[in-house]
């Protein structure tokens, strides 16, 4: 018999239960599994607990029950669990400005790898293979409050993919984009090499980058599908208050 060795799944989010300080329960058991290399889109109306959720991958949050683990490894507060989870989970935010705050692209870019000790030319082929993943290799020393939004974004993607993540997460990715930014994003996020998980309310933009979607309401799982499938049912679309723009019809790209 040939043996493997069988890798973990880059998210294992088993029975998530999150209670709020004042009570509110945003999770109420909520498993998704995401093996690697595989695009996933977390959708659901508003208050439905993605950003919840997210805040668990990378420790922010803690559940009252249940457990994460990401490429194998359980989400807790030890300090270098912590640490390493942070590194494996690449989170990129809504704001790109929350993520840019460096006189120069290519010191923003350096920053995290950086932090975890890296130096001189190892950090520099870390800045350039990053910068190059998302086609702001060219603009490596300009400022970044001198770009343009999507410029922005994608440097802010380049800040996480940086750290090598076991997983990348984004929020809302195609907000406040222009269409040829929104499908210069896209392209470049189907062609890295990483496991995807975005969340978002722009439902072709899930149809466009992940086969599979997710939809959370209320704070419960209520569909787990090949996307096409999802957004082909106009019922449960409906029922959960997520909408197609008028006039698109869900079809493989
Ligand atoms: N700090 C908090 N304290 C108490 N309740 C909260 C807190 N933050 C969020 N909630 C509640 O938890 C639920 C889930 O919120 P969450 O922000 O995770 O939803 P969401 O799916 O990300 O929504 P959106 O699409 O609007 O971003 C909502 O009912 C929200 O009001």
């Amino acid at each position: 018999m040939i043996g493997y060795v069988q890798q973990p799944p880059s998210l294992d989010v088993r029975g998530v239960r999150y209670a709020y300080p004042d009570g509110h329960v945003a999770l109420h058991g909520v498993d998704l599994t995401v093996p690697r290399g595989d695009r996933v889109a977390l959708l659901g109306p508003n208050g439905a607990g993605k950003t919840t959720l997210v805040l668990h991958l990378n420790g922010i949050l803690t559940p009252t029950g249940g457990t994460v683990s990401v490429g194998g490894l359980t989400v807790s507060r030890e300090r270098d669990t912590l640490a390493e989870i942070r590194r494996r989970v690449g989170i990129v935010f809504q704001d790109p400005d929350d993520q840019l705050f460096l006189p120069t692209v290519a010191e923003d870019v350096a920053f995290g790898p950086a932090n975890l000790g890296l130096r001189g030319a190892e950090l520099a082929a870390r800045v350039d293979e990053a910068l190059a993943a998302v086609g702001m290799a060219e603009h490596r020393d300009r400022a970044p409050h001198h770009l343009s939004f999507g410029q922005r974004r994608r440097v802010a993607v380049a800040t996480v993919l940086a750290m090598r993540p076991e997983i990348l997460v984004l929020d809302e990715p195609s907000s406040n984009l222009d269409p040829a930014a929104r499908r210069e994003l896209a392209e470049i996020l189907r062609g890295l090499p990483v496991t995807l998980l975005m969340v978002t309310h722009d439902l072709p933009y899930a149809a466009e980058l992940c086969d599979r979607s997710v939809i959370l309401d209320a704070g419960r799982v209520v569909a787990d599908a090949p996307t096409l499938e999802l957004l082909s049912d106009e019922r449960l679309l409906a029922e959960h208050r997520l909408e197609l723009p008028y006039g698109f019809v869900p079809r493989p790209s």
